[in-house]
């Protein structure tokens, strides 16, 4: 039995309410479809599928404030929360599969209860850092940090359902890439919080080579923490990865993308990755969406070792006449 440099637990979670565009529930079965376990076993990692979560279905879900569908959100990330813990419980690495990025909430909590002291980078073309009062659409794909923030806490509302999320991220342990289109409420928080960033601004200045080196020495700093990727598909340009919920021109490149995921590899401390917001409806062709869901999963393949350069198992050795 060939010994398994990553061991991968897949959770999909087929969730949309975050958000108020149809067919992003569709994401985790696009995803496996297009061959992620096969592809990962291909390259040597031991790979266990946990299946999809089930969300209960919410009645009446009216806003609260400006705030779209809190019961189901809440509800849905607590799920996914005991999920995430589960995996991490039985040794693995955990995917996430989405849906839309609400579910960082209940992915990055779960993560926390396994693994308490977490580093955080975000990869996305937004900062999804609003809190429930300062978001401009109440859509809590929008504000998934604000609740997991120690800082933030003062700043953020009872809702229903969310009662049981407790903040387990600091300020100092986050690193955002790729941001291109923020908000001026989110531009303060970023501000105030001190958070580092490497927006697309940066991305072009230092390139992606020095972005990586920079965020890592920046994150690994004090102690080394457990990395939690949260990776949303809008990052990358929309010429790669149209079908989602809010593309942004001038985002990263396939190479840039790509370039992220195998550097997270190669520190060894990747132990939870999102991948979010592959929504097909968005696709206004079979090619648009196959571009988009097969960039999800070469992201994917990055994070567990696939190199561009070619991979050969440890104990390959070749035919003999
Ligand atoms: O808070 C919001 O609704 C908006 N704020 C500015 C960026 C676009 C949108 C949030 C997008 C959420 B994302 O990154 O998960 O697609
Ligand atoms: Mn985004
Ligand atoms: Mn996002
Ligand atoms: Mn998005």
């Amino acid at each position: 039995k060939r010994s398994h440099h990553h061991s991968v637990g897949i959770i999909g979670a087929p969730f949309s309410k975050g958000q108020p565009r149809d067919g992003v529930e569709k994401g985790p079965d696009l995803i496996r479809a297009a061959g992620l376990v096969e592809k990962l076993k291909a390259q040597g990692c031991a790979v266990k599928d946990y299946g999809n979560v089930t969300f209960e279905e919410v009645a009446n879900d009216e806003p609260i404030g400006n705030v779209k569908r809190p019961r189901a959100v809440g509800s849905a990330n607590q799920r996914l929360s005991t999920a995430v813990h589960a995996v991490k419980n039985d040794g693995h690495t955990c995917v996430m599969l989405g849906g839309d990025h609400s579910l960082a909430i209940g992915s990055i909590l779960g993560h926390a209860a396994a693994k308490k002291d977490l580093s955080v980078v975000w990869v996305d073309a937004h900062a999804d850092i609003n809190t429930p009062l300062t978001s401009p659409t109440g859509n809590i794909h929008g504000q998934p940090m604000s609740y997991l923030i120690h800082e933030l806490q003062s700043k953020i509302p009872v809702l229903p359902n969310f009662s049981w999320i407790k903040p387990c991220v600091s300020a100092k342990d986050i690193v955002y890439i790729g941001l291109r289109d923020v908000d001026p409420e989110e531009h303060h928080i970023l501000k105030l919080l001190g958070i580092k960033v490497y927006s697309m601004t940066e991305v072009d200045r230092l390139g992606i080579a020095k972005v990586m080196e920079e965020t890592c020495d920046y994150i690994f700093s004090k102690v080394k923490k457990p990395i939690h990727l949260s990776y949303d598909i809008d990052a990358l340009d929309p010429s790669i990865s149209p079908a989602t919920g809010t593309p942004v021109v001038g985002g990263l490149t396939y190479r840039e993308g790509i370039y992220i995921t195998e550097h997270i590899c190669q520190t060894g401390l990747l132990s939870a990755v999102d991948m979010v917001e592959v929504n097909p409806k968005r696709g206004r062709t079979d090619g648009e969406i196959s571009s988009t869901v097969n960039a999800a999963v070469d992201l994917i393949r990055g994070c567990f070792g696939k190199l561009r350069e070619g991979n050969h198992p440890a104990d390959y050795k070749m035919p003999l006449p």
